[in-house]
């Protein structure tokens, strides 16, 4: 049976979101983010399941540190869950001193917090159903849950649909060893780092590389290379399949002009973006091979 490794233990949204990619398949959890990844590059399980962006938080910085480091792994597939919290205590508790959780759970809930729980301290955990662990073993009073937890754990809800804005959301990737890149669907999002030179200019070139294809970006965030300081990694999620033309090209571009580049995905998008390709037919797949025609033509000397 495929397994899927995921950010757990049981009770996580990863868990949620594992289940979205594929019921039927065996869950895996795994204690932290790197342990996913891990579990993948040594094939213990064939996928893995993990958060990488919050509509309130941002990107989940454990995720995009993995996705950049060591052995490469690829993204096959997203999917994007509403995130709404439940405060767990155990049975009868009404004293609250300590409320654990993901700090990306805490940084979502901490208007709530201030106004139904002033006096609590505040702990951060490996992952919100680890928080829901430490309640039930007496360690917290109170975790900042996914809604599901309290199916797995002898907790009760102290209070549900907790979430500071309305309508947040979680991305989460299914991630798999390089080797397999799912077919274009026509609304496809392509994932990149690459390490820039550090030149004047250089993130606009890049910019540019992409633009000059009518290449949509989606996202573009920056973390230190760790190894100097001022040198940064620049992650691009961009519209398109590495199999469209415009797309291989530009990603080519950038590994001339990079110190390095990995590839981290294509795949459908959850929420399909405008498909663009049919909006520019100067950058389509036809387009592309007129031109590259016309350019063998001119150089065998039967074409001006
Ligand atoms: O801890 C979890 O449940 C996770 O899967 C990470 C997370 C934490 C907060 C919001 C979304 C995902």
């Amino acid at each position: 049976m495929t397994r899927i490794a995921y950010f757990g233990p049981t009770g996580t949204f990863s868990e949620q979101a594992a289940l979205a990619f594929a019921d039927g398949h065996e869950l895996v959890p795994a204690e932290t983010i790197p342990l996913v990844f891990a579990a993948v590059r040594a094939g213990e399980a064939e996928f893995g399941c993990v958060p990488v962006e919050n509509s309130v938080e941002g990107s989940v910085s454990a995720t995009m540190d993995a996705l950049a480091a060591d052995a490469p792994l690829v993204a096959v597939a997203e999917v994007v869950l509403p995130v709404r919290f439940s405060v767990l205590v155990r049975p009868g508790t009404t004293d609250v001193k300590t409320v654990a959780s993901h700090p990306h759970a805490l940084a979502q809930v901490r208007h709530w917090l201030d106004e139904n729980l002033p006096d609590a301290a505040v702990v951060a955990s490996t992952s919100t159903a680890a928080a829901a662990v430490g309640v039930a073993e007496g360690r917290f009073d109170a975790a900042v849950s996914a809604p599901v937890a309290v199916h797995h754990y002898p907790l009760a809800e102290l209070a549900t649909d907790v979430a500071d804005v309305r309508d947040a959301v979680t991305r989460f990737l299914l991630l798999h060893k390089p080797g397999v890149v799912p077919e274009p669907t026509g609304a496809d999002r392509t994932s990149v780092v690459a390490v820039a030179a550090d030149r004047p200019g250089e993130l606009a070139g890049i910019l540019t590389e992409l633009a000059l294809r009518s290449i949509n970006v989606s996202r573009i965030e920056s973390r230190p290379t760790k190894e100097r300081l001022g040198e940064y990694k620049f992650y691009l999620d961009i519209d398109g399949h590495i199999t469209q033309q415009r797309v291989g090209d530009a990603l080519a571009a950038l590994h001339r002009r990079c110190h390095d580049v990995r590839f981290l995905g294509s795949y459908p998008q959850a929420a399909p973006s405008v498909e663009r390709d049919a909006a520019d037919p100067d950058t389509s797949d036809d387009s592309y091979a007129a031109a590259a025609q016309w350019l063998a033509g001119v150089r065998e000397g039967t074409r001006a």
